[in-house]
């Protein structure tokens, strides 16, 4: 893999897809579709995956490409591959809450590697470099021209005052359950796969996620984390979260800053 032409194309792609994305979220009115797993869909997603799919294709085209809007790349097994989720937080989207991302995401041997995270809304971009190391970059984007570079890392959390993030469309007991295992000074709740970048900005300690995930969802998050020092873990046994699973679908897991002193499930 080039990982410089890597970095250089899944920037520009998440940029160019989110403005595909704004111009719809600013649009007076949107039709929001049911996907056969009555997930909710719309235009944005659909046009923001042909811009970034026919990208990553055209760039790479020997690397197998995962998309979470094309079902058919669902049943490609691969341990090496492209991930993509090209609005991730759908309904944050419908709601116009502003936290959904765009998600691109190169997995080696089962490990997300490389990845970039796009918030359109929040105007903030994580990215990681051609080593692997993550950045943000600070607004404006501009698809030419690479802007400031911020590197990204964890915290050192303190076990006595933790800050915990947690979904915003997706919380249960089991996840308020677990969280209370913590002392926990702070906590917030965010959409999509920001969470991971809340965790990676030390903005957050700690991300439990006690409910289903793809891995179109976490890769590019994960590869984002991996690269400003922090990991994801299994809930279950604490082992690595790795790629390249059955239907690509995710175990519980999570996301952290060493440091944290985990508790078990
Ligand atoms: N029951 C379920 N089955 C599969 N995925 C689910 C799910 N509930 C939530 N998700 C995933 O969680 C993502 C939203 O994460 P969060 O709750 O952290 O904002 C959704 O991404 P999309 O919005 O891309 O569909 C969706 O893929
Ligand atoms: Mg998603």
């Amino acid at each position: 893999m080039d990982y410089e032409k890597l970095a250089q194309v899944m920037r520009k792609l998440a940029l160019e897809a989110g403005d595909v994305i704004m111009e719809i979220y600013n649009s007076d009115d949107f039709e929001v579709k049911s996907k056969s797993d009555e997930s909710p869909v719309t235009a944005a997603d659909e046009n923001a995956d042909a811009l970034i799919s026919a990208g990553l294709r055209a760039a790479f085209p020997d690397v197998t490409l995962i998309t979470e809007e094309q079902s058919d790349s669902h049943s490609e097994k691969a341990s090496t591959f492209l991930i993509v989720d090209p609005l991730d937080g759908t309904k944050e989207f419908i709601n116009r809450r502003g936290d959904f991302t765009v998600n691109i995401a190169y997995v080696e041997d089962g490990k997300p590697t490389r990845g970039v995270v796009y918030a359109p809304a929040k105007d903030r971009l994580f990215i990681t470099d051609a080593s692997g190391k993550s950045y943000e970059e600070t607004a404006p984007f501009h698809k030419d021209t690479v802007g400031a570079m911020t590197p990204m890392s964890v915290t050192t959390p303190d076990n006595a005052a933790l800050l915990v993030v947690a979904s915003k469309s997706h919380r249960d007991q089991a996840t308020d359950d677990y969280i209370g295992k913590y002392n926990v000074k702070d906590m917030k709740s965010a959409g999509s796969s920001l969470k991971f970048c809340l965790v990676a900005t030390g903005e957050a300690d700690l991300y439990p996620r006690v409910g289903r995930t793809m891995e179109w969802d976490t890769a590019a998050g994960h590869a984002v984390l991996l690269g400003a020092g922090g990991d994801v873990i299994r809930f279950d046994d604490h082992s690595p979260l790795t790629y390249g699973k059955a239907d690509y679908a995710n175990p519980f897991f999570i996301a952290y800053a060493p440091g944290v002193d985990l508790k078990k499930a």
